[in-house]
């Protein structure tokens, strides 16, 4: 069953187009990341959706019912922003209590559920916002847009305002509490790396449009662009001559996801590069320089550079061997992938 649905929604403020032909579907009980550089309008989405703007053009559906005409509040969709906005005057159980619908007669019993539900000790209730953490505050805020019981949350950069660690631990705790309650959300984001571990489906935006959507891992692997291959991760983006599903390339024949004739752009992530020493009798193996290399605990960092690339190459490696101006071999695990051609 489709849940969300835009169809070519646009959307201008004055002569500021913010988002343009937009076509989004949001599976029902999944987790949807729309993920872009700042600007690229996804906030401009989310207060479309919630119902805080109007498109200029297009629709807006949520279970086939079109929300042109629905005011914000009667959309049963719950909006967590990013700093969580919460009533400062009123207690923590008042802010849960206050979204639950009519003043359910269990109220009390419900607060206590969601705050167990979010991680937090109901001896919390009666604390103000100022007196809980950043986190702790978060948490509220999840807690009060649950109690409302809506088909789709709308998440705004939820944990920006986070420290790295505590980031992780409620991205964690979001997705099993939504994955338990069944409530499809969109989380917006401008973190790859967090759009990646928590996308079920991922829509990359880029100036006001959907520049590819999908799996994350089919983004990741084999991106439309190569703007979207760059945004999700480091990317290698090599020249090469397809035959026989071979590109020939300055790192050498590498397998790719393509057929027939013809020259084009082969995107390799550098995880699937892997560093030895030189091997006499192995000449079809691209040769590298090292230029430089940093300590991580469990792994080195490279910068190599390889004849025939513009930029060096950083790779992650356990390779305690290699050294700064070590000749390496370049190998490459698993397939190129051949980027279409119009992009
Ligand atoms: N109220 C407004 N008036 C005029 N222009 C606006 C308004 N809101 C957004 N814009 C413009 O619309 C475009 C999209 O903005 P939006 O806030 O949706 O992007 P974003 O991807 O959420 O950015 P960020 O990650 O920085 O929050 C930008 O060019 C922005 O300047």
């Amino acid at each position: 069953m489709t849940m969300l649905q835009l169809v070519g929604v646009s959307k201008s403020y004055g002569d500021q187009q913010a988002v343009s032909d937009i076509g989004i579907v949001a599976p029902a009980g999944r987790r949807t990341v729309i993920v872009g550089p700042s600007g690229s309008g996804k906030t401009t989405l989310l207060r479309l959706i919630s119902g805080f703007e109007r498109p200029d053009d297009g629709s807006i559906t949520l279970d086939g019912q079109p929300l042109d005409s629905v005011p914000p509040h009667q959309r049963n969709i719950a909006y967590v922003a990013q700093e969580g906005a919460l009533f400062p005057h009123m207690s923590v159980a008042d802010n849960i209590g206050f979204a639950m619908p009519r003043r359910a007669t269990d109220c009390l019993a419900r607060i206590d559920d969601l705050l167990a539900r979010v991680g937090l000790p109901t001896s919390m209730k009666s604390r103000r916002p100022h007196e809980l953490s950043g986190g702790q505050q978060q948490r509220v805020a999840l807690a009060r847009a649950l109690a409302q019981q809506p088909a789709l949350m709308l998440l705004d950069e939820p944990f920006s305002a986070l420290d790295a660690g505590l980031r992780k631990n409620m991205r964690d705790m979001v997705e099993t509490v939504l994955r338990e309650a069944g409530i499809a959300s969109i989380l917006v984001t401008h973190d790859q790396s967090e759009a990646l571990a928590f996308a079920d489906h991922l829509v990359v935006m880029q100036a006001g449009r959907v520049a590819d959507a999908g799996p994350p891992q089919r983004l990741y692997d084999r991106p439309n662009t190569a703007a979207t291959a760059r945004f999700l991760g480091p990317a290698i983006i090599l020249d090469g001559d397809i035959r026989d599903g071979l590109a020939h390339t300055v790192l050498g024949a590498i397998r790719v996801d393509a057929t027939g004739s013809r020259r084009a752009s082969i995107l390799l992530r550098p995880e699937q590069l892997t560093v030895s020493p030189v091997q006499v009798g192995t000449s079809q193996i691209a040769e590298a320089t090292v230029l430089s290399r940093l300590y991580q605990g469990a792994s080195w960092r490279l910068k190599i550079a390889c004849p025939g690339l513009d930029q060096p190459i950083d790779i992650v490696t356990s390779a305690h061997h290699v050294a700064t101006a070590d000749t390496v071999h370049l190998r490459v695990d698993g397939e190129g992938h051949v980027l279409p051609e119009k992009t």
